[in-house]
């Protein structure tokens, strides 16, 4: 898959009033290089009618879409990629049903899981939660950048930080060894999104 650095969530419930598609361009314009769908509360249809403006948008832009948890929804709009979680469907089923093409992250805990996902051909890992987050209701307890480390020398597929991850702590992030970061709320809940991820991408750069 295409590398990338900073991956944004949707989080519909943390901009009221705006616009699911645009409040994602001004993230892509900002520096967004992929972009997940997820959607919790939605029904199925209009998870799909989601997903397709959002093909859009990322096609526009030619930055890849991952669809999280809809494998069906994924693969009607001929998504990049499905993210599916620990208690999803097992990888090698999703890989029989979305073919050897479409991109499969994984969300991961422990290294344990992290080795079984890089195993059994997964394309990326998730890798938290870092910190606490509020944005996801089932969360486990938080893994700290420990885990970043533990992933760093024992992990080789691309992986990406996710869960609580703030400008303030991005820092401590990437010094554990984190090159990619995953966000919801830092960066869906301001007035200005393309500032913000401006301002994220530029913490990135100097950490790197
Ligand atoms: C990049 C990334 N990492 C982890 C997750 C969490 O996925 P999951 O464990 O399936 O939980 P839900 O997001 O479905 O609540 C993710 N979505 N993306
Ligand atoms: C969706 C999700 N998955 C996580 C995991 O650790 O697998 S943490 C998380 C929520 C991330 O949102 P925020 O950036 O607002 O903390
Ligand atoms: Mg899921």
């Amino acid at each position: 898959m295409k590398d990338f650095r900073l991956y944004a969530i949707t989080g519909e419930e943390f901009h009221p009033g705006k616009e699911l598609v645009d409040v994602m361009e001004q993230a892509i314009l900002g520096g967004v290089d992929i972009i997940q769908l997820r959607d919790k509360k939605s029904s199925k249809l209009e998870v799909l009618k989601k997903a397709q403006k959002l093909r859009e948008l990322t096609k526009k832009y030619d930055v890849p879409f991952i669809v999280n948890d809809h494998i069906d929804v994924a693969l009607a709009v001929e998504a990049d990629g499905i993210h599916v979680g620990q208690d999803d469907l097992p990888l090698a089923d999703v890989r029989k049903i979305v073919g050897p093409d479409m991109i499969i992250g994984i969300s991961t805990h422990k290294l344990e899981e992290a080795k079984k996902a890089e195993e059994g051909g997964a394309d990326y890992i998730g890798v938290g939660p870092i910190f606490p987050t509020n944005s996801k209701e089932d969360v486990v307890d938080p893994v700290t950048t420990s885990y970043i480390q533990q992933i760093e020398t024992d992990i080789t597929i691309p992986y990406v930080a996710i869960g609580g991850i703030k400008r303030h702590n991005l820092k401590e992030v990437m010094a554990a060894g984190a090159k990619r970061v995953c966000m919801i709320t830092e960066i869906v809940e301001t007035t200005d999104v393309r500032a913000r991820c401006e301002e994220i991408i530029s913490i990135m750069e100097e950490q790197s």
